[in-house]
């Protein structure tokens, strides 16, 4: 496990766009694992000026994210789609047939779910996962259990996550209640992981996940097993290590 700390939420931005701009330059078929929420907003905004500069370039590039609200469409302001769109996508020369999302209008969400996972491994499996972190140590939408939940799967979204992800709606009952996310398998099986993580409100999770024991009430624990993650965290998140 390796530690980056840095100052703010600009330096950790820019140190994860760094690295995500080098996968891409190794290697330009590379599959990359994305996540949305407030924290990657700022490495985004890093990639999209990187490629602007010409730097890097997409247009072999393969991506799945993390997660999606069930019962909502890609054409939703509030789904991760939309969010992947109008944040990234939109904005660099990837082909969009090549990014891949769960789609939250299913109507079987298992097969939905199975297919994902399938398509993940015909793609080789993700070359380098970008996470972020919950203030109660979830990464995806793989909430606090009592088992690691390993497969592509419906989660049912706990008080506090929805309560945190209202920001992003009118009102706490919008929310939606569920959603599809890639469970641990995937993530683990990815060559490279970096999760970031900035503010105080991650610093117990970043605690426990980094110090705690491996447990699935903390899902991001899990990552003490994997071979090469790198936590890019700033210093209000660092400050209880
Ligand atoms: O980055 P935020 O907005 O604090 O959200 C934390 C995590 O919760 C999610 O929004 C749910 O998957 C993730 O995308 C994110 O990593």
């Amino acid at each position: 496990m390796k530690i980056i700390k840095v100052k703010d939420y600009e330096s950790m931005s820019k140190k994860a766009a760094f690295i995500l701009a080098s996968q891409v330059n190794i290697k330009d078929d590379s599959v990359l694992g994305l996540a949305t929420g407030s924290t990657p907003l700022g490495m985004y905004k890093e990639i999209i000026q990187i490629y602007k500069e010409r730097l890097i370039d997409f247009s072999n590039i393969t991506t799945f994210n993390l997660d999606e609200y069930y019962g909502l469409s890609g054409k939703d302001h509030q789904s991760y789609r939309y969010y992947m769109n109008q944040n990234l996508f939109d904005h660099i020369n990837i082909d969009k047939q090549n990014t891949f999302i769960p789609n939250g209008k299913t109507d079987n969400p298992e097969l939905e779910s199975n297919n994902y996972d399938k398509l993940v491994e015909e793609k080789g499996n993700i070359d380098l996962q970008v996470l972020g972190i919950g203030s109660n140590a979830h990464i995806g939408f793989n909430e606090p259990d009592e088992k690691f939940a390993s497969g592509t799967h419906l989660v049912d979204l706990n008080e506090e996550t929805i309560k945190a992800n209202s920001r992003f709606f009118n009102s706490l009952d919008e929310v939606p209640k569920k959603a599809i996310s890639m469970g641990m398998r995937n993530i683990m099986r990815a060559k490279k992981i970096i999760l970031l993580a900035s503010g105080i409100d991650k610093a117990e999770a970043i605690k426990n996940t980094i110090k705690g024991d491996i447990i699935p009430e903390v899902p991001a624990s899990i990552l003490q097993l994997h071979p090469d993650v790198t936590f890019i965290i700033d210093e209000e998140a660092a400050s209880k290590l």
